[in-house]
């Protein structure tokens, strides 16, 4: 079943023989030093800060690999930590001041981002088995630290998480602020003591879900009578901010609403557009027969939801040769409308073709800030992973370090590979170490994320252009897709965004995310009609799941408001 899902999605490029040996491995030490050139200076800001390098962060030895910085690599490759040497909770952020550690919010934002669609279980790091986070990398040097044993505990950190995702909304650049924050001081509710289980709940440490029992020193605050002892005649009268009610009294909210299928996400994100759009020409045709005027009307509302000039004449063309002179109701535009923009999207829903003759297939993803590159990979890696494949992501968003962390949560989500660098090291040499380290590890597809960056920046679109340079250098194919992530809130920008990004990064497919929220899609249509790119991917969720296969009619039925 994996099989036949990923020859849906994806599709493998069986590249003759001979291709292969027009590109060979460029092991060369002139092609080497070639990069290593290429790859100076490695710092694109010596003021930006670095912190002190995790536990789990292991040099790579790459003969002669341009980086040089500490890379952290986590998967099959990841160093066993040590005792003795400093940890930190995120590569390149320096946690030894943190006091608690906010564990919980690795594992709030793992929560966050999967939202319900998989089981605790799946959340590396929190489960026994998952072990992908090690201990090393989520403890602090610090008394109070909760080592990632002591909360790999079945049931209770399951239960911490589930109430930190309503604690902690701490997301990307909110989470860099919350791991730099004592986790006491986020506590916002009330302390729930449970005389009878003897543990405090893990709510009371910001998320953290952590047995009492689990820490040296007890926290002042857990006083409580131990699980042996139950609650007594000289049990204290708690003062008003404190409960002895068990956490289960609490009427917790635990109906979920049903989920939507992504057809119905797709079509609530783009009613905006298509009620918006159908109301108005439902309007404009109410008793008239379609003459010249009425024709104009169309075409201006048309180009009004971003559907583009183009495609806004299509339709009117149609309209006009299938019903010029007759009455015309909403439903018979909404039928030619769907149709034409079915007609310009059709030939650019295209499956992502992965090579892999070539190992690693590299994806290297851009876009502007925020677009959901970071959000992509990790629903894409679920699906490449989920097929059998093996796949690394490399964290070439330097300048975020929730950026950084949030990659790594997905990498041990999806059961990929990871390898990240210091908050501010170049880029281009992460990339240049990503590529080698998933070489040696025969990985079967690489995906670069990226910092987002404005299309009007210069130095950073530079930097693009130089990661695009060094990856060539070492497979004159790679980066073999550029995929570029464009927000479907959006509106016109996006096709500025695509024009740019085009040029700068050779940008080879597209994914539109967000088409679940307030969505204006219609820019879309004008996109594919310009750049006749393909679309490989549409994100309808912050979900793991919510990521599609782009379907021309799908999307155009969405637009026009027509049902499935
Ligand atoms: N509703 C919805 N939200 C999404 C989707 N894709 C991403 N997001 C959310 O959009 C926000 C930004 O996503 P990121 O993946 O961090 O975006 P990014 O492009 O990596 O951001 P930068 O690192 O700042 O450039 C996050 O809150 C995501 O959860 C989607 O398809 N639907």
């Amino acid at each position: 079943m994996a099989l036949s899902f990923i020859k849906r999605v994806f599709t493998f490029g069986d590249k003759p023989v001979e291709d292969q040996a027009t590109h060979p491995a460029p092991d060369t030490a002139a092609d080497v030093a070639a990069v290593q050139a290429e790859l100076e200076p490695k710092s694109r800001d010596e003021n930006l800060p670095v912190a002190a390098d995790p536990v789990a962060q292991v040099e790579i030895e790459t003969a002669g690999g341009p980086s040089g910085d500490v890379v952290e690599v986590v998967g099959e490759t990841a160093a066993e930590p040590t005792e003795d040497e400093p940890a930190a909770i995120l590569p390149g952020v320096d946690t030894s001041d943190l006091g608690v550690v906010p564990l919980s919010l690795l594992e709030a934002e793992a929560e966050a981002v999967a939202g319900d669609d998989l089981p605790p279980s799946a959340l590396p790091g929190i489960s026994p088995s998952g072990g992908q986070i090690t201990d090393a990398a989520v403890s602090a040097p610090s008394d109070q630290s909760v080592t990632g044993a002591e909360v790999a505990d079945d049931n209770a950190p399951v239960e911490g998480v589930k109430q930190a995702e309503t604690e902690t909304s701490a997301k990307d650049r909110g989470a860099v602020h919350a791991l730099a924050t004592p986790a006491v001081e986020q506590e916002a509710s009330p302390l729930v003591i449970s005389p009878l289980e003897g543990e405090m709940s893990g709510r009371t440490e910001g998320g953290v879900s952590a047995p009492a029992e689990a820490n040296d020193e007890p926290p002042a605050a857990a006083n409580a009578p131990s699980q042996s002892e139950g609650p007594t005649a000289d049990a204290p009268v708690l003062p008003k901010g404190f409960s002895t009610a068990k956490p289960e009294a609490e009427p917790v909210a635990v109906v979920a609403p049903a989920k939507l299928t992504w057809f119905q996400r797709l079509r609530a994100g783009l009613a905006r557009t298509s009620s918006q759009l159908t109301g108005q020409i439902s309007a404009l045709f109410t008793k008239r027969k379609l003459d010249e005027q009425t024709l104009e009307e169309l075409e201006d509302l048309l180009i009004q939801a971003d559907l583009g000039v183009e495609t806004a004449m299509r339709i009117t063309d149609t309209l006009s040769s299938e019903r010029y002179g007759k009455d015309v109701t909403g439903e018979d535009v909404s039928r030619i409308m769907s149709a034409e923009i079915t007609k310009v999207l059709t030939p650019v829903a295209k499956p992502l073709q992965l090579d892999l003759d070539h190992k690693p297939h590299v994806i290297l993803v851009v876009g502007v800030n925020g677009t959901g590159k970071t959000t992509t990979i990790g629903k894409l890696a679920a699906k490449l992973s989920g097929s059998g494949l093996k796949v690394m992501l490399a964290a070439g968003d330097t300048f975020r370090a929730a950026a950084i962390e949030q990659l790594k949560i997905w990498a041990d989500r999806t059961g990929s590979q990871f390898i990240g660098t210091k908050l501010g090291a170049d880029a281009a040499g992460l990339a240049y170490d990503a590529f080698e380290q998933a070489r040696a590890n025969k990985s079967d597809v690489l995906i670069i994320d990226t910092a987002g960056r404005l299309q009007n920046r210069t130095e950073l679109m530079a930097e693009l252009e130089k990661i695009v340079r060094v990856l060539n250098k070492l497979d004159p194919d790679a980066p073999h897709t550029v995929l570029q992530t464009l927000d479907a809130t959006t509106g016109q920008n996006a096709m500025n965004q695509v024009e740019i990004f085009r040029n700068v990064a050779g940008v080879s497919g597209l994914i539109m995310t967000k088409l679940d929220g307030t969505a204006r899609g219609g820019i879309l249509v004008a996109i594919a009609a310009k750049h006749k790119l393909p679309v490989y991917f549409i994100g309808v969720g912050e979900g793991v799941d919510d990521l599609e296969p782009f379907e021309a009619q799908d999307f155009a039925h969405a637009i026009a408001g027509l049902t499935h």
